[in-house]
């Protein structure tokens, strides 16, 4: 082995010492400022760094930095490079030295790339920033670099070039992975139909995904929007009540859940299930950031008010139905009434009839004094006959009207059939009913009815007292009465010899 440098290339120094290579290159090194190389003339292959005013120190901080350090001819031949690159090749920077990538890195494809941008860069003369892969030789990874690269002169003259390149794998699988999350977030909440977003509370922006802006008709560019634009997009008739329940959120447990309309740039109503929640704070435990979700529940909003005006419909059937049922019910009642009322009159006069004189004793009160009284109008047979039944059926309306005037109310006046009436009077002794019925007797006399000034009604009376209750007898001597009655001469009033 043998040492063709007569002294550094750096330092002058002469005193050089051989420090060990390969059959085909060996190295030198300066003791005194750490200048390296292999050993060959400078003049025909220069191979040791040109501008550097290397001492060990330096050497020891390329050799030991964490970043690619290297130095490269046009040819793309290492002239210097340190243990990190190294390393990725499975070599040693004093072996590397004279070779180029191609003696290390099986993929072809990034051998040609980094010659031709070498190449590329030394042309242009300005550094540049590359981002490149390589392949650890070891794993056959892929490692992946952004690369400063500095075009340099050498001594002579010639183009080098000097690369840094750090390497970014760990950064970039971690945005890779970071990527993937979002992507997976994203779709879950495309997915899950979603409208999502993200306020900055500080700084005043809302951040939404694409489906919030769709959902309310928006531009799916424009994801980014300050809080208070967005106040317009609630229906004036919710807004009050949505902020409320956000500042009672953000006042409190920091969440929120809201039903509310939104409106569509379109001015369509869209309904919104709209959730919230802070998660974050500051120091001084003030909300900082909150996020959540709304979703479109107007179709659910929509069959709930349908279901609404239904119940309402069916309320207010049943409301009119009630209504209807209840005029109806008192209708039939008072028609019952009416009927009950018809049933006990006598359909010609007016007067009770036979049904009421049964029901009108069964409710006469045991102590009360009552006298019967049968009525007979004379003759009318022959009034009839002369002039015509009208007139007849005008007679028996009008003596019964009389009578009902002339008693009291709590009296009984019944049609007995024809031209037979009864009256009960209660609460008088036989002279005091003697003396009504006169007067009765008396009235009927003076009805001025007929068409013939020398004919008038009269009509002949039987009267009896009502005792024991028994009023079939009473009935019966007040009839034998006004049978004495018809038989003394008629228009009189006969008293049953019996009381
Ligand atoms: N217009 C009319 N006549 C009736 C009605 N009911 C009975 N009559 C008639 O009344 C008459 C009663 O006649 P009678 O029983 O002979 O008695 P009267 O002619 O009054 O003779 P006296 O009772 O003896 O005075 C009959 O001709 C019946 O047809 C009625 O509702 N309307």
């Amino acid at each position: 082995m043998q040492n063709d440098l007569q002294s550094c290339p750096y330092c002058g120094n002469s005193g050089l010492h051989v420090q060990g290579g390969n059959d085909h290159v060996h190295f030198i090194c300066c003791p005194s400022c750490g200048g390296r190389g292999p050993n060959m003339p400078i003049s025909t292959e220069p191979s040791m760094l040109p501008h550097l005013q290397s001492d060990s120190l330096m050497h020891t901080v390329i050799n030991e930095a964490p970043d690619i350090i290297l130095l490269k001819d046009w040819n793309g031949r290492f002239l210097l490079c340190n243990s990190a690159l190294a390393r990725l090749y499975g070599s040693t920077p004093e072996q590397m030295v004279g070779k180029s990538d191609a003696d290390f890195n099986p993929d072809q494809d990034q051998v040609r790339f980094y010659q031709e941008n070498i190449q590329a860069v030394m042309r242009s003369g300005v550094v540049q920033i590359i981002e490149e892969t390589s392949t650890d030789v070891a794993t056959g990874e892929p490692r992946y670099f952004q690369s400063i690269k500095k075009p340099l002169k050498r001594p002579d003259g010639s183009d080098c070039i000097l690369v840094i390149a750090h390497d970014v794998t760990e950064l970039k699988h971690a945005y890779a992975l970071l990527e993937q999350k979002e992507k997976r977030y994203d779709y879950a909440m495309e997915a899950a139909g979603e409208g999502i977003w993200d306020w900055d509370i500080l700084n005043d922006r809302v951040l939404h995904n694409y489906k919030w802006c769709e959902l309310l008709g928006l531009d799916d560019a424009l994801t980014e929007h300050p809080m208070s634009a967005l106040g317009v997009l609630i229906h004036p008739q919710d807004r009050n009540g949505m902020m409320a329940t956000v500042q009672q959120a953000l006042d409190g447990d920091g969440t929120y859940a809201h039903e509310h309309r939104m409106l569509r740039t379109s001015g369509e109503v869209v309904w919104v299930y709209d959730r919230g929640r802070v998660v974050e704070y500051d120091e001084a435990v003030q909300p900082r950031r909150m996020v959540g979700s709304i979703s479109d529940i107007t179709a659910r909003k929509m069959a709930e008010r349908r279901l609404e005006e239904a119940s309402q419909q069916v309320t207010q059937a049943n409301e009119q139905l009630e209504k209807l049922v209840a005029e109806r019910t008192a209708e039939l009642a008072k028609a019952n009434r009416e009927l009950q009322i018809l049933a006990r009159r006598d359909a010609l006069t007016g007067v009770g009839n036979r049904l009421q004189l049964e029901e009108w004793l069964f409710g006469l009160s045991r102590d009360r004094s009552a006298v019967v009284i049968m009525l007979d109008i004379d003759h009318f047979k022959r009034i009839n006959d002369r002039y015509g039944h009208k007139m007849g059926d005008r007679v028996l309306k009008t003596v019964a009207q009389c009578l009902t005037e002339h008693v009291r109310r709590d009296d009984l006046v019944a049609r007995m059939g024809g031209e037979e009436f009864l009256l009960v009077l209660t609460g008088v002794d036989m002279n005091q009913a003697l003396a009504v019925v006169e007067k009765l007797r008396a009235h009927i006399e003076t009805l001025d009815m007929l068409p013939e000034a020398d004919q008038h009604i009269t009509a002949s009376f039987g009267v009896a007292t009502l005792s024991d209750n028994d009023f079939d007898h009473a009935m019966a001597r007040a009839d034998e009465a006004l049978y004495e009655a018809k038989h003394r001469g008629r228009n009189r009033v006969v008293a049953s010899p019996l009381g």
